[in-house]
């Protein structure tokens, strides 16, 4: 196939001539006309995101990597179709807009908000079958592709869920949109935002600080600085790993006032850890799209590799085009990442960098959960911010796999959940999640981190 793209037709992203690249983890549909026939749907259907705002937040990134502006990027490890309700969706949201005020009042600088939601519904799996009492089925691969459910039709992988996903993200999106723009996340209601779940020290420290916001604001309105309506809003933009190639490339529209290409399913979209390879097709992908861009990176992460990276994505190097998000594991950050930054010199100046805390902490607890530790997740934000110290680079954000809801997931925190515990509320179909109280724990203390400016 040719990669020739000049020829595209403006319905959408079925339509590019894609190059016939070598793609990981992808499913393996059994109907290639119901595939076919989803993919010419999905194109016609409307884009979930503009482009302009896609532009937005690159600025917002290029902040980032400048150090003017620190990143809270969150949300479930895999969302399902049945979580998708109001509910549900308004308790991530608050526990994403808690945190975020947190960090804004202790860092003291803008907060860019980002939802690992609205798209977030294919999992990459270390293997591609899971075996229960001998009998072995294709692994669940998120709600995108199969069920979980551990019967040979639920994990039949199944184009129509494509569209599924499609629905429920636009219905997502649409009610975070309601949210952020409608008066729920108004600055003024910060004390009035029930608690949730927090209980302990946590919920003094949440309200104490509530208090003073408060006051801020009042003397702000009083003096006739505040703008209310700015108050009422908060931006706030989606993220998903574009994992799944038929879901991505059909959402791929030419911006009508530019002619340039954007994957309208998402604002941001984010390559993992196993889909990198650089002759890939997901690399392939990124490299020809508008959106912020962002590539995981675990701890075999070499300097070669991330230059060529950039290269591949971001010949230009313009900041807020490119993020790595590293994940390297509270155990080896320290030694891994300064010279990682080191060895990169300015080219590390030209990215942003966020720490996902999560997914090189992962074990599997004596009762067969998959868990992390709370102070793992602290540990390795703390040893992020220690190697950028270290380097002279910016620690521009975390990236976490949460939840709203009250669920016992992950270990410790300061009400803490034991390993005892795991089973009473264990809810995720994928990766463990920080409760709501557990999210905001890790909000203060990364605010502490950022208030001591890294120490
Ligand atoms: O979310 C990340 C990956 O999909 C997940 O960690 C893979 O998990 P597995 O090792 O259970 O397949
Ligand atoms: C799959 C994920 O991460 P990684 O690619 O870093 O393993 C994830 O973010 O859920
Ligand atoms: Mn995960």
């Amino acid at each position: 196939m040719s990669t020739d793209l000049s020829g595209l037709a403006t319905s959408g992203g079925h339509d590019i001539d894609w190059p016939d690249l070598p793609a990981r983890q992808q499913p393996t549909w059994s109907d290639p006309a119901a595939l076919d026939r989803t993919l010419s749907t999905l194109s016609t259907f409307p884009p979930l995101v503009f482009a302009g705002e896609c532009d937005q937040l690159s600025q917002r990134m290029a902040a980032v990597a400048a150090g003017q502006a620190f990143t809270l990027q969150g949300g479930d490890c895999a969302e399902t179709l049945a979580d998708v309700t109001g509910p549900n969706i308004r308790d991530r949201i608050k526990t994403i807009l808690q945190m975020a005020v947190v960090l804004t009042y202790g860092a003291g600088m803008p907060i860019v908000k980002v939802g690992r939601m609205a798209g977030q519904f294919a999992k990459p799996r270390s293997s591609d079958t899971e075996t229960r009492d001998g009998v072995t089925l294709p692994a669940y691969r998120g709600d995108m592709v199969n069920g979980f459910e551990f019967t040979p039709e639920a994990r039949r992988p199944d184009p129509e869920r494509l569209l599924r996903c499609y629905h429920a993200s636009s219905a997502t999106l649409n009610l975070v949109r309601g949210f952020t723009s409608g008066g729920f996340a108004d600055l003024r209601s910060v004390h009035a935002w029930d608690k949730g779940f927090l209980t302990g020290p946590a919920q003094a420290r949440y309200e104490q600080m509530a208090g003073h916001i408060d006051r801020a604001v009042r003397f702000l309105e009083a003096s006739g600085v505040a703008d209310a309506e700015e108050m009422r809003r908060v931006e706030f933009y989606s993220a998903h790993e574009a994992l799944v190639l038929d879901y991505e490339r059909p959402m791929v529209r030419r911006d009508h006032r530019t002619g340039l290409l954007y994957d309208t399913s998402s604002h941001l979209v984010w390559v993992g850890e196993r889909t990198r390879d650089l002759d890939g097709a997901h690399i392939d992908f990124v490299s020809r799209i508008q959106n912020p861009v962002a590539v995981k990176l675990g701890p075999g992460a070499d300097r070669d590799t991330v230059l060529a990276l950039m290269d591949r994505i971001d010949p230009e190097r313009s900041p807020g085009r490119l993020t790595f998000i590293t994940r390297m594991g509270a155990g080896r950050i320290r030694d891994v990442l300064p010279p990682l930054l080191t060895s990169l010199g300015e080219d590390a100046h030209r990215v942003a960098w966020v720490c996902d805390p999560m997914h090189g902490n992962t074990f599997t607890s004596p009762s067969g959960f998959k868990t992390r530790r709370f102070e793992d997740v602290v540990d390795e934000v703390r040893g992020f911010f220690e190697a950028h110290g270290e380097a002279g680079t910016h620690p521009g954000g975390i990236h976490v796999e949460l939840t709203g809801n009250d669920v016992t997931e992950c270990v410790g925190g300061t009400t803490p959940v034991d390993l005892d515990d795991l089973g009473l509320r264990y809810e995720t179909l994928c990766d463990p999640r920080l409760n709501h109280q557990q999210s905001l724990e890790l909000a203060f203390v990364v605010a502490e981190m950022l208030e001591r400016g890294g120490r």
